[in-house]
C-alpha cells in the first residue's frame, strides 16, 4: 500500500520504517526541515537501537522516503497516518493544535479518496473533529480510523514489529478489511472496535500501567517503614497471573513523554464530563512525591544539601533513550541546585538534551560515572542504564568524600553492596551500610 506518515517523532518514524519493511511504499513527512534533512542523510533524529539500519535498508530498496512537502506526500498516498505530537496544555488537557493543523493540511492537499488513520494519542471525540476539519477543506470522499500506538521508547522497533495487539477503531465496517490486512504482517491479534472506544483504550492502558507503578511505589514506601523488601513483594504478587509481574518495579516514579501527559489528559477528559477520576489523581500525586523521596533520603543521610557534592547517574526518563521529557532527574536536579548543592551529572547519551532544558553554574557535566562520583558526598542513581550495574562498588566507595549511594531504581543486590563500605539506600528495601540507623527506626515502629 502507499502510505504517508505525518510526523517523524518516535511514533511516526518507527511506524513508517516498520510499515516499509513489510513491503509498503512509505513517505514520512515532517514540517521540521532540519529533521527531514537529517533523515535524508539516513541519520535518525530519535535515539532508538537499530533504527538507522532499518531506515537505510528500506530507503535502499526504494520503499521509504522523507519529505517536508505534505501536499505531495498526501497526493501520492492511499492511506495517511497522523503521528504528530499531542503535548499537554498548562491545565493538563491535550493540545490538539498539531492535529488540527495537520488535518487541515491533509484536507487541502487531497486530490481523491483517502483513508486517514490517527496514531497520535487523542482525547475521545477527536477523530470526529478531524473528520469535520478535513470535510471542511475538501469535497473528495474519505474515511477516518483510530489505530492507537502502544510502542515503548528504546524497544520501539520490536514493539511495532511484534505488538501484543493492534487496536483498530472504525465507524465504517467497510474499512476493516484494508486495515486488518495492513496490520496482519505484525500480529494476528487485532481487536476491532468503534472509534471512541479505541481512543479510550489508549488512555486507559497508559493510566492503568501508571497506576501499577504508583501502587508498587506506595507499597515500597510502606516496606521501608516496616522492614519488608518491595522487590520480594513484587515477585510474590506478580507470579499471580491475575496481577502479572510487569510494571511492578518500584523506583523514583514514572516519567517520559506519555505517562505524565496522558494521565493528566485523562483526568481532564473525565472532568469535562463532570466525573472526578479520584484514583488517577492519586496516582499522579504519588508519582510526584516519589521523585522528592530522593531529596528526603539525601537530607536524612547528609543533614544538609547546602554545599554538598552530589553525583547523578542517569538523567533520561528510562534507559536506552536520550529522551528527558518529564524525566524525574529534571525536578530532582533543579531541587538540589535550589538547595545549594553542587551537582555532577553523567548519562551515557542524554546530557545534551538535559542541558538544553536546564543549565546552571552549579552543574558539572561528566563523561563517565566514575568522574561524576569522584569526591562526592552522595551518588544518586536515577536511570537504570546497564553500565551502572557493572560498576565496581568498592572503587566507588573509595573515590567518594562520603560513601552514600541512593539507588532510585533498586539496581544492586545485597551481595554487591556487602563489604563495600557504602551506605546504601534504595527504594522499599532495607537500608544497608555502616552509617545506617535503619534497624533502630524499625524497632521504634514495632
Ligand atoms: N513517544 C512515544 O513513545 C509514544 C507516543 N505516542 C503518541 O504519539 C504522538 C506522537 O508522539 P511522538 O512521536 O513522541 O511525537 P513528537 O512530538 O516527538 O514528534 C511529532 C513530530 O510531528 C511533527 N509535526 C507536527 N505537526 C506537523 C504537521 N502539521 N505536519 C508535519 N509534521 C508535523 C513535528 O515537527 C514533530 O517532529 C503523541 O500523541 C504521543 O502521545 C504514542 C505511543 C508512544
Ligand atoms: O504512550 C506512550 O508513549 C507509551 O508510554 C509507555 O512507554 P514509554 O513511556 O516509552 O516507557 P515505559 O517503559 O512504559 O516506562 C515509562 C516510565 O515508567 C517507569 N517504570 C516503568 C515500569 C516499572 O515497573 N516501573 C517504572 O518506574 C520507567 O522508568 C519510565 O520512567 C508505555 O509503556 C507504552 O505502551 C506507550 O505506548
Amino acid at each position: 500500500m502507499k502510505l504517508a506518515v505525518i510526523g517523524t517523532g518516535y511514533v511516526g518514524l518507527v511506524s513508517g520504517v516498520c510499515f516499509a519493511s513489510k513491503g509498503n511504499e512509505v513517505v514520512c513527512v515532517d514540517m521540521d526541515q532540519n529533521k527531514i534533512d537529517k533523515l535524508n542523510r539516513l541519520q535518525s533524529p530519535i535515539y532508538e537501537p537499530g533504527i538507522e539500519q532499518l531506515m537505510e535498508e528500506n530507503v535502499r530498496e526504494g520503499r521509504l522516503s522523507f519529505t517536508s512537502d505534505l501536499q505531495e506526500a498526501v497526493r501520492r498516498s492511499e492511506l495517511i497516518i497522523l503521528a504528530v505530537g499531542t503535548p499537554s496544555l498548562p491545565n493538563g488537557e491535550a493540545n490538539l493544535q498539531f492535529i488540527e493543523r495537520a488535518a487541515a493540511d491533509i484536507g487541502e492537499a487531497m486530490d481523491g479518496y483517502k483513508i486517514i488513520v490517527t496514531k497520535s494519542t487523542v482525547p475521545v471525540g477527536t477523530n470526529e473533529k478531524i473528520r469535520q476539519v478535513i470535510a471542511s477543506r475538501t469535497s473528495f470522499s474519505f474515511e477516518i480510523a483510530s489505530v492507537p500506538e502502544f510502542l515503548r521508547e528504546g524497544t520501539a522497533i520490536r514493539d511495532t514489529l511484534k505488538p501484543d495487539r493492534v487496536v483498530i477503531g472504525l465507524d465504517n465496517p467497510g474499512l476493516e478489511g484494508v486495515l486488518t490486512a495492513l496490520h496482519r504482517p505484525f500480529t494476528e491479534n487485532i481487536f476491532v472496535t468503534d472509534i471512541r472506544s479505541a481512543e479510550m483504550i489508549k488512555y486507559a492502558s497508559n493510566a492503568f500501567l501508571a497506576t501499577k507503578i504508583s501502587f508498587i511505589n506506595e507499597i515500597a514506601n510502606i516496606c521501608e517503614k516496616v522492614g519488608a523488601d518491595v522487590t520480594e513483594v513484587a515477585k510474590g504478587m506478580g507470579s499471580d497471573q491475575r496481577i502479572g509481574s510487569a510494571f511492578l518495579r518500584a523506583g523514583i516514579g514514572y516519567g517520559g513523554s506519555c505517562f505524565p501527559k496522558d494521565t493528566k489528559a485523562l483526568i481532564q477528559i473525565a472532568g469535562n464530563v463532570d466525573y472526578e477520576f479520584k484514583l488517577l489523581k492519586s496516582v499522579v500525586e504519588v508519582n510526584t512525591g516519589q521523585r522528592y523521596n530522593v531529596i528526603a533520603k539525601l537530607k536524612e543521610s547528609l543533614e544538609t544539601l547546602k554545599g554538598a557534592r552530589i553525583g547523578i547517574w542517569g538523567v533520561s526518563f528510562k534507559p536506552d533513550t536520550d529522551d528527558i521529557r518529564d524525566a524525574p532527574a529534571l525536578e530532582i536536579v533543579e531541587t538540589l541546585i535550589r538547595e545549594g548543592a553542587v551537582v555532577k551529572l553523567y548519562d551515557p547519551i542524554a546530557l545534551d538534551n538535559f542541558r538544553q532544558q536546564f543549565d546552571h553554574p552549579g552543574l558539572h557535566w561528566c563523561s563517565s560515572a566514575e568522574e561524576a562520583a569522584g569526591g562526592c558526598d552522595a551518588v544518586c542513581l536515577l536511570t537504570d542504564w546497564h553500565e551502572f550495574k557493572e560498576i565496581n562498588l568498592h572503587k566507588l566507595a573509595a573515590m567518594m568524600r562520603q560513601p552514600v549511594l541512593i539507588d532510585g531504581r533498586n539496581v544492586y543486590g545485597r551481595e554487591q553492596i556487602e563489604g563495600t563500605g557504602l551506605e546504601y539506600i534504595s527504594v522499599g528495601r532495607p537500608h544497608m551500610g555502616a552509617y545506617s540507623e535503619y534497624p533502630r527506626k524499625i524497632a521504634e515502629v514495632l
